[in-house]
């Protein structure tokens, strides 16, 4: 049986997930040329590498076509529903640090908890006409956390896919759901995160599409045992 692994072809994860496999003693070289979309690992026979962006490989884990792949726990959690019965997380691999995290305007002041959000929620159409509104990418996370952890029905999502953070500054929404890694852009953007408005750490996992084939497969364990030995 072939293992596909994907890992990221670019952007901010690419050369430690490289340099992950590397130190675990598969050496990746693109089959063909450098802006191959492909590769292999020295000694690895049974093992391809497909080259794809960090959103593309959450998805293909996720839909079970490819076996293994180097990604960020908040796409996986984001893009699909009870995810831990379709994939494994098999290591954390200690890179790609972000929180998904609720952040208000730091002129809110009496606005530090989620309970305090529940209450300007509850009030938001007297006062306003209209329901508090969320920018973000991440509606799954969103609604979990609003809905279901903290019983807030009353919001809209008003769906961002850039510049999230200047949202409320520029009027098209309250309050943002975002990652976060330095905090520079909120405090730029003059937003704070509520003390108990982390929604997710995330970090770059190694993660395993869950499939009958796998059982008693010696590969994809020494694949899972490579990488833990080189954290
Ligand atoms: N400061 C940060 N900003 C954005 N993402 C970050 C940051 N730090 C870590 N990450 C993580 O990186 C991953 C996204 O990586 P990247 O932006 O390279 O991929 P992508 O979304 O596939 O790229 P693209 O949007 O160009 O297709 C997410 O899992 C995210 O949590
Ligand atoms: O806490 P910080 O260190 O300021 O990082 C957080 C910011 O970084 C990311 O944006 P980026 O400009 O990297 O673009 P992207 O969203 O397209 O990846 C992310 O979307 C946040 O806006």
């Amino acid at each position: 049986m072939t293992i596909t692994i994907a890992l990221p072809s670019k952007g901010r994860m690419k050369e430690d997930a490289s340099a992950i496999f590397e130190r675990a003693g598969m050496t990746i070289s693109a089959v063909g040329n450098d802006r191959s979309y492909r590769g292999r690992v020295e000694g690895w026979d049974d093992v391809e590498i497909a080259f794809l962006s960090a959103s593309e490989i959450s998805r293909e884990i996720g839909n079970g076509t490819v076996d293994f792949g180097v990604t960020g726990e908040d796409l996986m959690r984001e893009g699909f529903a009870e995810v831990d019965k379709r994939v494994e997380f098999c290591a954390r691999l200690g890179f790609g640090h972000a929180d998904v995290v609720v952040a208000v305007p730091e002129i809110w002041l009496d606005v530090e908890t989620m309970a305090d959000l529940v209450d300007v929620a509850a009030d938001f159409r007297a006062r306003h006409g209209r329901r508090l509104a969320i920018a973000t990418k991440y509606w799954r996370l969103t609604q979990q956390f609003f809905s279901s952890q903290h019983g807030i029905q009353l919001y809209r999502i008003v769906e961002s896919l850039g510049a999230t953070e200047g949202a409320p500054a520029a009027g098209s929404a309250d309050i943002i759901v975002d990652i976060t890694s330095t905090g520079s852009t909120l405090r730029a953007n003059h937003l704070k995160v509520l003390q108990d408005g982390v929604i997710l750490h995330s970090q770059a996992c190694l993660v395993r599409a869950r499939k009958e084939s796998h059982a008693g497969e010696p590969a994809v364990q020494a694949i899972i045992e490579a990488v833990r030995a080189a954290l």
